[in-house]
């Protein structure tokens, strides 16, 4: 394979899966990275690999044909999922479950959560200059052990280790979306009317490794109904704040996004001033890569 030889990648070879069809299925940036390739030679040897699987296959992810993936509206059996997104092509699917916990036990947990976490309030020291808070409370919770500190555009969150009531929350969840793993992390997030909101973002920070992996984020929403909104990365014609697609997410509801997803779509819960009333979500996360530079000792399949 020119790549090898003239790519720059020669040194590594030895460590790197090169069989015709693990290289064209298997490697990723990540998977590169992890055998000593600088990100930046990782970086232009995929844009290589890309190449010759549009040039196979007509798309830049493996396609499920060739490497397994099963979403969670396919293998979710208990509950109704519904797929919102299914882009073969990027690999990125999302789903829905609508309802998927009963109103009263949603509200119980909605009252828990609000009223014993220990909210943060970090500041974006990126994007405003102000110094003001984010727009939103947030607590970044962990299993026992973990120690990450979840870092993304300018915020830090510490960790919050799990109490038990929170991991029957997640646990009960997991259960309905039929995941046969239990996600070690936990983004939530408290809305306390439509005046906060998440700007267009993806959930790629390095502890999830999800820019370059299959991954799967589950979030269940709690209290008010807010709109959650799409954007496909590098659509023509897409102004700045304009979703490429989005829906309504309620008390009780359970999603998704899977697959290569946080690589080929943003994702945003903009402002709905006309909304009074709180919301909660939680984005279950799986942390593959633990955050050493902030302290945390534990190794992943990432490290
Ligand atoms: O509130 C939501 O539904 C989305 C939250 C989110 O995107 C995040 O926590 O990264
Ligand atoms: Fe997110």
């Amino acid at each position: 394979m020119s790549l090898l030889e003239e790519g720059g990648l020669g040194q590594w070879s030895r460590q790197i899966p090169v069989n015709g069809f693990d290289l064209l299925t298997q490697l990723t940036e990540g998977n590169l990275q992890k055998t000593g390739v600088p990100e930046f030679t990782a970086k232009e040897a995929m844009k290589k690999i890309e190449l010759l699987r549009q040039g196979l296959w007509a798309q830049v992810e493996p396609p499920r044909r060739e490497l397994a993936l099963d979403t969670v509206a396919e293998i979710g059996i208990k509950g109704d999922w519904e797929q919102v997104i299914a882009d073969e092509a990027c690999r990125s699917y999302a789903a829905v479950c609508r309802q998927a916990i009963d109103s009263d036990l949603a509200w119980q947990w909605f009252e828990w959560l609000e009223t014993r976490l220990p909210w943060q309030d970090p500041t974006d020291t990126k994007y405003r200059a102000d110094g003001k808070a984010i727009p939103r409370r947030t607590i970044f919770s962990v299993a026992k052990g973990c120690n990450c500190t979840y870092k993304y555009s300018g915020v830090a969150v510490k960790p919050y280790v799990e109490p038990d009531w929170l991991a029957e929350i997640r646990e009960k969840c997991v259960d309905i979306a039929g995941l046969d793993e239990q996600p070690n992390s936990c983004n939530i997030n408290l809305y306390r009317d439509g005046n906060d909101q998440v700007g267009w973002h993806t959930d790629d920070e390095p502890l999830f490794e999800g820019e370059y992996n299959d991954i799967c984020i589950l979030s269940l929403s709690l209290g008010s109904s807010r709109t959650f909104q799409l954007k496909k990365k590098g659509v023509k014609g897409v102004a700045r704040n304009e979703a490429t697609s989005s829906f309504v997410v309620s008390h009780g509801d359970l999603c998704t996004m899977e697959g290569r997803f946080q690589r080929h779509y943003l994702h945003a819960v903009l402002r709905e001033p006309e909304v009074e009333e709180p919301r909660i979500n939680l984005t279950w996360r799986f942390i593959t890569k633990h955050n050493h530079d902030d302290g945390c000792t534990l190794h992943g399949p990432g490290n």
